[in-house]
């Protein structure tokens, strides 16, 4: 007995579940675990596809001893050289000396930097638009610089039409036994993983991720072999869609989310009568997130899916709630752009931070649209801020209406 899934007649996957880890790249949070995916094709030849992280390597190797039941493994195939995928490659050179890796000209360059023991009669560099047999399996090889190191190939087998997508169409998440995007309900229960991976791992090198659905666009995909998460077999499409808002910096949906930082509740408290208003006025896509206690991959996830962004934070210091900074910088280093952004500010005695907030985004994010009609609380909500929030509730809704004006107009 051993633990692995057929994907097709001859290809099986041989990776693992991850549920001891709690920060993926040491920084964010996976509550529902990871996989490391690692395919394994039976031809004519032997073909490995990738390898995994070292925590689960024990297991991965059982596997590929048990499927190959005594062939040699002829080839191993790199599309990407970070460790959580790499960190077996030696092993896999120990146990079966004579496999031939095949990797970009920078994914062996990365090898000898990593110190892996993988010689140069051994090593097969491919490049866009190489091809390579394995028997009835003939694979085309394509460059991706970007998605999401510069060394990544992806391999398209086009007998089958199944794509090797590296860490595109990956997710955060353990696949616990489920392997295919048809055996769990991806909508609800995986969509918003696969967006938090997206958009914080690779959110950055949109124009990248483009080029690479240009690609794919010329090849009939009929199933996704991704290095985390679900393998896709239904509804390509559907997914392949949500890319594209995401590489392109486009809101999937009309929404808002307003990120607070309060102290004491009264920010808080102005966060949530702002909810209210706009769910009074129809607009009832709002989130409401505390930048304190929400890890800031959530918020860039979130500011990914919608259209609006609210910002309410306390002056401190003279300058912004450090929670709140983070966040911006966070959204400068992901690239992200094209979102309109209202603020509510608190001060008690000089109130800075909603200058600070719009100083920073002018400077450094690129396409926000801040609002004009602004809310300045001084400590706490009040009678005094009834006019300026339902303009600010009254702005968003008005904004959104002009979107969407623009958005018929450019369809017709
Ligand atoms: C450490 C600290 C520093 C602050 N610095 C300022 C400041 O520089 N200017 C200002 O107007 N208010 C300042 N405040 C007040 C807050 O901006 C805010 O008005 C107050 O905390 C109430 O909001 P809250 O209940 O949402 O925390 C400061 C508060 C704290 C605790």
């Amino acid at each position: 007995m051993y633990c692995v899934r057929k994907v097709q007649d001859d290809l099986y996957y041989v990776g693992g579940n991850d549920h001891r880890l709690a920060l993926f790249e040491n920084i964010f949070p996976i509550p529902r675990g990871v996989t490391y995916n690692s395919y394994l094709l039976l031809d004519k030849k032997t073909v490995l596809f990738d390898s995994v992280d070292w925590s689960i390597a024990k297991e991965y190797l059982r596997n590929v001893e048990e499927v190959l039941a005594g062939r040699e493994l002829d080839y191993m195939v790199i599309h990407h050289m970070e460790p959580d995928h790499a960190g077996a490659i030696d092993e896999i050179v120990l146990r079966y000396p004579n496999v031939k890796i095949i990797s970009s000209e920078q994914g062996f360059q990365i090898m000898r930097q990593i110190g892996y023991h993988v010689k140069d009669e051994q090593s097969i560099i491919v490049k866009e638009g190489d091809t390579i047999s394995f028997g009835k399996h003939e694979f085309l090889f394509l460059e991706a610089p970007m998605v999401h190191w510069p060394e990544v190939i992806l391999s398209f087998d086009t007998t089958t039409g199944t794509l090797f997508s590296a860490d595109a169409f990956g997710s955060f998440g353990a696949l616990d036994g489920k392997l295919f995007n048809d055996e769990v309900n991806f909508e609800r229960d995986w969509l918003d993983d696969a967006r938090r991976y997206y958009t914080n791992i690779v959110g950055k090198y949109g124009p990248f991720v483009e080029d690479v659905l240009k690609k794919a666009s010329t090849v009939d995909i009929k199933m996704i072999c991704p290095l985390h998460g679900p393998v896709w077999r239904t509804d390509i499409a559907w997914f392949i869609d949500k890319y594209i808002h995401w590489a392109t910096y486009e809101p999937e949906e009309e929404g808002v989310m307003i990120a607070y930082a309060s102290m004491y509740g009264n920010t808080e408290y102005a966060a949530q009568a702002l909810a209210s208003a706009l769910c009074e006025r129809g607009m009832t896509n709002v989130v409401v997130y505390d930048v304190s206690n929400t890890d800031v991959s959530q918020l860039i996830s979130e500011t990914f899916r919608l259209s609006h962004l609210v910002l309410a934070s306390v002056t401190y210091n003279l300058g912004i709630y450090p929670k709140m900074k983070n966040f911006l910088v966070d959204l400068e280093a992901l690239n992200v752009q094209n979102r309109t952004v209202a603020l509510i500010e608190n001060g008690s005695w000089a109130c800075t931070v909603g200058d600070k907030m719009e100083e920073y985004m002018d400077e450094n994010l690129r396409m926000f649209d801040i609002l004009n009609e602004r809310v300045t609380l001084n400590t706490s909500l009040n009678e005094a801020n009834e006019n300026d929030m339902n303009a600010l509730a009254d702005s968003i809704i008005e904004s959104m209406k002009k979107i969407r004006e623009i958005k018929e107009k450019s369809a017709e």
